[in-house]
């Protein structure tokens, strides 16, 4: 509970004895004045003050009981706290008749999150909402929560603004939670129940949290929250053991921090995971965090919002137990030829450049010294897996690269034979195309740590052949480049049936000159064919010419650099 205080505390009255004090008084007043008959008008003064002291009476008794039976807590919007305890309150209204249900003011907007304040049990339910419904008012709403009176009120929060987009600003919303019971546990209770609430909830998604510096107030980084549902591991396709070795590192660091702290070792992980662009990087990151049950912090260096201040509170508002991810880590600095010319900023001990210089040419504003604190200086936090994503790792720093700082490097590489099968595979399941199944899948299904000659003895001489011409025009330069397509495939490997999906994807991988193309690239043309893998098939080699073509002419080599 970060951001949130507890405290025994009496908040204010009840607004129904606010208004009741007001009548009172006018009520007296009116009675003296418009009263000739003095005798009348005592009493009605009598009976003013009496109300009156019954009224202060009861706000002081309820102020004593409040100090003495309640427990209250604050949770303040943009931190994990607030959203937690959203889900809860959202989640006991729809179960239990209380008064959200009877309010008839909202603010009511198109559904862009998984999370609700919403009533929906107060339209028709057999309708599909679109829209969520926030309750606007601001009085305390009661509900039972554990056999506890647990009272909730929503206000704004004074000073602190959210761009909620299209050039509109909200205020941020806070959350007092006041439960009447004298056992402080129960607040601990409610607060690890709205935890777990979330998490369940979440299970199919991951979380990750965007740093936005268009909002302002004191918790206000990582406000923007987006819910990506879970990718499964075994769905990113690399060589094998990357990934299992990367998810037994992490799993690993994530249980042991009690040898960290007896070894004296910070306890905090750098992994950097370098290489073309659409090879898997942020794929990888995303399943990783997801498999392992971690929220994502990813912020980008090149924001024209991020400086060393910006970067170093982002990172000590994460919390324990999270990725910390900073994709594209070279865009932090200069080039090593903007250094010759004379930009000093990205060198270590220098402690930033002058942020107006930065901004006007449109260059980003953090120093290295900034980003070296941030990963293991005194401005680093421990407990988190840090990852840092790159197309370029010679641009970066070799200060950076030290153990201690990244931990673990995964380079990442265009698409080989294997990983151009397996991508085929995956896009054309036996499951959804029965008809092109093997009789007995054998193939289908390439062991992980199978030795790429399985793969390579699939192969038809035509396609083996086609598959080294191939590599060696990949390895050409785009000048260098003739033209030529590659040849087609014109017959299945001998030992897979013909026409059959193992046949086939055998024939696409051989068709793909290895080291040359992206997988999402590959990706991109398979989902053109996603209903049809012998088209795909087909006409792998004319789009394999079609890329280089137009590589050619726009003068880059492989992948999409
Ligand atoms: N190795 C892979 N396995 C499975 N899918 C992949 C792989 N590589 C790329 N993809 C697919 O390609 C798309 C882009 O991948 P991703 O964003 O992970 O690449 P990246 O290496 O992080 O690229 P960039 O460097 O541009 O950020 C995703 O849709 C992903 O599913």
């Amino acid at each position: 509970m970060s951001h949130q205080s507890v405290e025994s505390a009496a908040d204010g009255i009840s607004p129904w004895l606010t208004s009741f004090m007001g009548l009172s008084s006018v009520f007296a007043a009116i009675g003296m004045v418009s009263h000739s008959n003095l005798g009348s008008g005592v009493k009605l003064f009598v009976l003013g003050s009496l109300v009156e002291t019954g009224r202060r009476l009861c706000q002081w008794l309820i102020v004593r009981f409040r100090i003495q039976y309640a427990v209250t807590a604050h949770f303040s919007e943009g931190d994990s706290a607030y959203e937690w305890m959203v889900l809860l309150v959202t989640q006991e209204e729809q179960t239990q008749d209380n008064a959200w249900r009877r309010s008839r003011d909202f603010t009511v907007t198109a559904t862009n999150s998984r999370r609700k304040w919403a009533v929906q049990t107060w339209v028709d339910p057999n309708v599909k909402g679109h829209a969520e419904y926030v309750p606007t008012y601001e009085h305390p709403q009661l509900f039972r929560w554990r056999g506890y009176w647990v009272e909730i009120r929503r206000r704004a929060e004074p000073g602190s603004m959210r761009y909620s987009g299209s050039g509109v600003y909200q205020e941020l919303q806070a959350m007092t939670v006041t439960m009447y019971t004298l056992d402080m546990n129960a607040l601990s209770g409610l607060v690890e129940d709205a935890r777990a609430r979330y998490v369940e909830v979440n299970r199919p998604n991951v979380i990750i949290h965007l740093a936005d510096a268009s909002n302002f107030g004191p918790s206000l980084i990582w406000n923007i929250v987006k819910h990506k549902v879970r990718r499964p591991l075994s769905s990113i396709i690399l060589e094998p053991g990357v990934v299992d070795t990367l998810v037994h590192d992490a799993q690993d660091f994530l249980a042991s921090e009690d040898w960290y702290v007896e070894a004296g070792i910070p306890h905090r992980r750098g992994y950097l995971l370098h290489g073309p662009p659409g090879t898997g990087k942020t794929s990888t990151i995303y399943a990783l965090a997801g498999a392992l049950n971690l929220e994502i912090y990813s912020l980008s260096l090149a924001s024209s919002f991020v400086d060393d201040a910006f970067l170093q509170r982002a990172a000590s508002s994460i919390p324990k137990n999270a990725l910390f991810l900073i994709e594209d880590i070279d865009c932090a600095f200069a080039s090593r030829e903007d250094d010759d010319e004379g930009d000093m900023r990205a060198r270590p001990g220098n402690a930033g450049i002058n942020a107006g210089d930065a901004a006007r040419s449109g260059r980003p504003l953090v120093s290295l010294s900034g980003l070296l604190n941030v990963i293991d200086g005194v401005g680093s936090e421990e407990g988190k897996l840090f990852f840092a994503t790159t197309n370029y790792i010679d641009r970066l720093d070799p200060a950076l690269l030290r153990p201690g700082r990244i931990d673990h490097k995964v380079a990442y590489e265009l698409s080989t034979v294997r990983q151009a099968h397996a991508l085929f595979l995956r896009f054309f399941p036996s499951s959804r195309f029965p008809a092109f199944a093997d009789v007995k899948d054998i193939k289908a299904d390439i062991p992980a740590d199978a030795p790429d000659s399985v793969l390579s003895s699939e192969k038809s001489e035509e396609a083996e052949r086609r598959s080294e011409s191939d590599k060696s025009k990949s390895s050409q330069s785009p000048q260098e480049f003739d033209g030529t397509a590659p040849t087609p495939p014109t017959h299945p490997p001998a030992s897979a049936p013909a026409g059959t999906l193992s046949a086939l994807a055998v024939a696409f991988a051989a068709a793909i000159p290895p080291g040359e193309f992206s997988t999402a690239e590959l990706q991109c043309y398979l989902q053109a064919h996603k209903t049809a893998p012998a088209g795909a098939v087909a006409g792998a080699c004319a789009w394999v010419a079609k890329m280089r073509t137009e590589r050619h002419a726009r003068g880059t080599g492989g992948g999409t650099r």
